[in-house]
């Protein structure tokens, strides 16, 4: 047998299934490992082994039964946006620093249910507002490809940890590309799913339009296998959707031939690495060369994406950080003289700066007077955005093309240009403003650095995305490269 983390999701519950390993044999050898090199990756921002050795236990005795779920025993880490009963859920924010959640999000429970073994949450940029996982206040993730550089963000710890074998699958949320654009700077795979698949119940709201919390592996075929675990209506989540969870697993084999893939012409132009545009180019004809039939499309409106996002997201998310007050839970200033010295003081001190400048955003762009120019035109144009898509999905089952425009950037490279940083998303963000699912998926490399393809389906139609991606990891073996230099 492989290494233990060289195992996938798969392999690994098989393993524990025909027991020739042991869960706690597992939660120790990934935990030793989090040990070793987390030091130098900051992935995690809170580790439960204890915990995990206990849960590990129980899977144990479960499989010595006979019983458990199909996950049982497989350890996973969860982003810190995740409600976890007893154990901190920081989001990232000082503001949330000394908050131990006091339920389980849907999410979290459903994937103990199944048998997964939490070994703990991952760092993430602060309040899930950011591209490189440097607005964290734990301090920013570094990508396992190349130190100097960004993971991605928001679900930066997820990427990096998963893509350093230090655990096989996370969890990861997606606003405006959280899930994939981390997935593509660090070379593994990672699925959002349409808006409604899975409950938001218990996970930190950010833009509560938008937010989707979703699989991130190694692989597709255990993106499917989280994602099984995760999706489903949840009484709890009134945007959750009352549709049957379809076996993903079963529809991996699906073939490539005949399946009608669409390319946008906008999503090739100005701001595109053309060493990125390389790789996922070739990664089309790889497709092509299976069967798959490749035509342009246009999505026309896909320029006012980002400055669409960036009016809604703000807006919402001014609504639902306005929770954080100082009198209910979280961050609380010392000394406050009344209490409009504690509302500023707390949000002051309890927020870092991207934070506070999407909340003024927010607040701007819903005032009164501004209201119609801003926030109601850009809902317009959401649905401008929205009805492209639709469009296109009468003509293509598929959309494919780059997930990210760059590979990894430096540390500090975009810190000083919110633009600049916003424009990662500038392939991922419509995807989100119309509630479809997408994946994005290993593809080759730039300049040395993991480059990723995004394939967007039709609303509910993740098995398709899934099988797809499945087949071209049977004839690719770009998931398989892990980053040098970690185990030296
Ligand atoms: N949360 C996300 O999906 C990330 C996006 N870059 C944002 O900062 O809003």
């Amino acid at each position: 047998m492989s290494e233990i983390h060289e195992l996938t999701v798969a392999e690994l519950a098989a393993a524990l299934r025909a027991r020739s390993l042991s869960a706690e044999e597992a939660a120790r050898h990934f935990l030793a490992r989090i040990e070793r090199l987390d030091a130098r990756l900051n992935a995690f921002i809170t580790v439960t082994a204890e915990a995990a050795l206990a849960q590990a236990r129980e899977a144990d005795a479960r499989l010595a039964r006979g019983e458990g779920g199909p996950l049982e025993g497989v350890p996973i880490a969860h982003k810190d946006i995740f409600c976890t009963r007893g154990v901190r859920t920081s989001c990232g924010s000082r503001m949330l620093d000394a908050f131990v959640a006091p339920y389980d999000a849907t999410v979290v429970e459903r994937l103990r249910a199944a048998g997964a073994v939490m070994l703990g949450k991952t760092n993430m940029d602060e309040f899930a507002m950011g591209s490189s996982n440097e607005t964290s206040f734990y301090g920013p993730v570094r990508n396992p490809w190349d130190p100097e550089r960004v993971p991605g963000g928001s679900s930066g710890g997820s990427a990096a940890a998963v893509a350093a074998r230090l655990v096989p699958a996370a969890t990861g949320t997606d606003t405006g590309g959280s899930i994939r654009q981390p997935a593509a700077l660090t070379g593994i795979t990672g699925l959002k799913p349409t808006y409604g698949r899975v409950s938001r119940w218990g996970m930190i709201a950010f833009a509560s339009s938008l937010d989707q919390g979703g699989p991130m592996a190694r692989t597709a075929e255990d993106c499917a296998l989280l994602l099984g675990a995760m999706a489903g209506f949840d009484p709890r989540d009134s945007t959750s959707v009352e549709a049957e969870v379809p076996d993903y697993r079963a529809a991996l084999e699906a073939p490539l031939a005949g399946l009608r893939i669409g390319v946008p012409r906008e999503y090739f132009g100005e701001g595109l690495d053309p060493a990125v545009a390389a790789a996922v180019e070739a990664a089309l004809r790889v497709l092509e060369a299976e069967g798959a039939r490749l035509r342009e499309i246009s999505l026309p409106n896909s320029r006012y994406a980002v400055p669409a996002y960036y009016v809604i997201a703000p807006a919402e998310a001014s609504s639902n950080l306005a929770r954080y007050d100082g009198v209910r839970y979280g961050y609380r200033c010392a000394d406050p003289r009344d209490l409009e010295d504690l509302y500023k003081r707390t949000r002051g001190e309890g927020f870092g700066a991207e934070v506070k400048r999407r909340i003024m955003i927010g607040t701007y762009t819903l005032s009164a007077g501004y209201y119609d120019a801003y926030y109601l035109r850009a809902q317009r144009v959401r649905r401008l955005i929205r009805d492209d898509f639709l469009r296109a999905f009468e003509e293509v089952d598929l959309i494919a093309g780059p997930t990210s425009p760059t590979p990894a950037f430096r540390l500090g490279e975009k810190t000083d240009d919110p633009v600049a940083m916003y424009l990662s998303d500038i392939y991922t963000i419509a995807v989100n403003l119309a509630g479809l699912p997408a994946i994005s998926v290993p593809a080759g490399f730039a300049h040395g650095l993991p480059v990723g393809l995004q394939l967007i389906g039709r609303h509910f139609d993740e098995a398709r995305l899934l099988g797809a991606a499945h087949r071209f990891q049977r004839i690719t073996d770009w998931h398989r490269r892990a980053p040098a230099g970690l185990d030296g």
